[in-house]
């Protein structure tokens, strides 16, 4: 298990608070945009922050065994598909992330699927063909779960060589958001309907359905869900269990994080279980209709900076909220002081 992790520097954080509130800007007029420069300057560990020039995604893809248990609206048949349209840059994230300049890898933990003549790269981490259907079995074996969190570390590793300065974690697997809702009641222990959403826009009937089978999980693991790493390998799968040790690594090495939707979100708050303190590197990208997302933003204590009704994962949400992000460092770099203005000011 991990330790504490430090947070941003509060030396920082201070300097960057005080430059804020010296703008020639009303005192708070900057609402969010303010406060989220404060945050990325303390993360950087430099006041006034750079700007964001080097912006990385990774989708983390995989299948899931409950989604050949009427958990969806759409077959599995979709994820390998979805990949390879990863790979041609025609998905939804990748018409956002072309938009904003932000680079994008596809990794498979766990697809079903061979993915033949898809490059050999998005294949280097992959653990398993499909993970376990969570409500009648584990989603990995203790082995494949500490593959898989290598696996996150060390592509995080990579994407930090590569010089980001922003990570976004994002998200590709039919019936996904069966395990994530799993993942955040166990780290809360909420029962399965505080924590059951639609997906992918499933009726009512399937509703009821996939609330069974999230209770089913819990009550399968029991009191395994009282460990982080235990639940991983009960509940979630090789691609939700990558995702944390991706952001683990981030938190531990000090590189700020953008979450986007349930999948992410779930996986910051397993991060920070395992490891305390590993959410303060961690920024909410936005508000996803699912449930639990928003239970888990809660509880990490973030407050997304979009809420627009978005429930695509891929990394989406956090992609189309980097504009905002991107104007904050703006504000803190470029707007004047007021003492510079007017020396004789009143304090802001
Ligand atoms: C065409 C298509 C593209 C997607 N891109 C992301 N998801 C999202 O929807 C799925 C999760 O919802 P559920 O748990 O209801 O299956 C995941 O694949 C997630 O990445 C997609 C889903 C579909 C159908
Ligand atoms: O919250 C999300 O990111 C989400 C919701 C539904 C389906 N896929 C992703």
């Amino acid at each position: 298990m991990s330790t504490v992790v430090a947070p941003p520097s509060p030396a920082v954080r201070a300097a960057a608070a005080e430059r804020l509130a010296g703008l020639a800007t009303p005192a708070g007029a900057l609402g969010r945009l303010g406060e989220l420069g404060v945050w990325l300057a303390a993360a950087q560990g430099q006041c006034p922050p750079a700007p964001l020039d080097n912006v990385r995604l990774v989708i983390f893809a995989g299948d899931h065994g409950v989604a050949r248990h009427g958990v969806s609206a759409y077959p599995p048949a979709i994820t390998p598909a979805m990949v390879r349209t990863f790979v041609l840059g025609k998905a939804g994230v990748s018409a956002l992330a072309a938009a904003h300049g932000i680079h994008v890898r596809v990794l498979d933990l766990g697809v079903d699927d061979d993915l033949e003549g898809v490059p050999a790269d998005v294949q280097a981490h992959k653990v398993r063909r499909s993970s376990g259907a969570i409500h009648l079995e584990d989603a990995l074996t203790a082995e494949e779960t500490t593959q898989a969190l290598a696996a996150g570390r060390a592509v995080a590793r990579e994407e930090i060589a590569a010089g980001a300065q922003l990570l976004l974690s994002g998200d590709m697997g039919i019936g996904n958001t069966t395990p994530a809702a799993a993942l955040v009641a166990a780290a809360l222990g909420v029962p399965a309907e505080e924590v059951t959403g639609r997906g992918t826009g499933i009726d009512d009937k399937v509703l009821n359905h996939k609330q069974a089978v999230v209770q089913q999980a819990l009550l399968r693991a029991g009191d395994r869900l009282d460990d982080p790493i235990e639940t991983l390998a009960a509940v979630s799968s090789a691609d939700l269990a990558a995702t944390v040790g991706f952001l683990l690594e981030a938190a531990e090495s000090g590189v700020p994080v953008l979450l986007d939707g349930l999948m992410s979100v779930a996986c910051a708050l397993t991060a920070d279980r395992i490891a305390p303190g590993a959410a303060a590197w961690f920024a909410g990208g936005h508000r996803s209709t699912e449930p639990a997302q928003a239970l888990a933003l809660e509880k990490l204590g973030l407050e997304p900076v979009l809420d627009l009704g978005l429930r695509l994962g891929e990394g989406s949400g956090a992609v189309a909220a980097v504009p905002l992000l991107r104007s904050a460092v703006a504000l803190l770099r470029d707007v004047a002081l007021l003492a510079d203005l007017i020396p004789d000011a009143p304090d802001a």
